[in-house]
């Protein structure tokens, strides 16, 4: 479980994690969001990249071997002001009290297989993506790190999904009046 939930702390403006496998579309919904709300996006393996923050390159899983000390100070007062959304194939090592609404992207095995294929995932970075988004290891992680109520998964198969998507979370964002509240999306 991560660090601390967010026991009652006010903020402005809550702020949002968009998790799951790669290829569900975090990025692009995130960023489609980010612009609808006026909130900042913050992708995290790209801050990862500019900020070196990073233990070097993992050849057998093709990726930086994120430090998340680091990760977590880089991020820390930023996300205290609120009104970010954080972008990450990974969510458990984020301090809890941080995010109001985590947000796993979930999307039908062969869809994504075509993405990550597309994209020029194959071997077992393909497999093991795949086999990531069939066990539903995010929804579990994101289960286990965060309370129940902030948890939710939505489908993102079609470019309607991306709609459907950003505009509950826009109307959930909108309605927001602090830590608890409100039950939409
Ligand atoms: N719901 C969706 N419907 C159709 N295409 C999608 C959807 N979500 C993502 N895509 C496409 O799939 C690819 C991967 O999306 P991306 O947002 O980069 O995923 P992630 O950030 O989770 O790795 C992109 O080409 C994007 O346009």
């Amino acid at each position: 479980m991560a660090e601390g939930a967010n026991n009652g702390t006010r903020r402005p403006r809550p702020n949002l994690l968009i998790t799951g496998t790669p290829g569900t579309g975090k990025s692009t919904t995130a960023s489609a969001l980010a612009e609808a709300t006026n909130f900042r996006y913050i992708c995290v393996g790209d801050l990862v990249k500019e900020k070196n923050l990073h233990d070097g390159w993992d050849d057998q899983f093709e990726c930086h071997v994120i430090n998340e000390d680091l990760v977590c100070d880089e991020l820390e007062d930023v996300m205290e002001g609120g009104g970010v959304i954080v972008d990450y194939h990974g969510c458990d090592f984020f301090p809890e009290r941080w995010f109001d609404r985590v947000v796993v992207l979930q999307t039908e095995n062969s869809v994504l297989y075509d993405r990550l294929t597309k994209r020029g995932y194959s071997g077992t970075k393909l497999t093991n993506n795949i086999e990531c988004e069939i066990f539903q290891v995010l929804l579990e992680e994101a289960r286990d790190s965060y309370q129940e109520e902030i948890v939710i998964a939505l489908q993102s198969d079609t470019i309607g999904d991306i709609s459907d998507n950003v505009a509950s979370l826009t109307e959930w964002i909108t309605t927001w009046h602090g830590t608890g509240s409100p039950e939409k999306c």
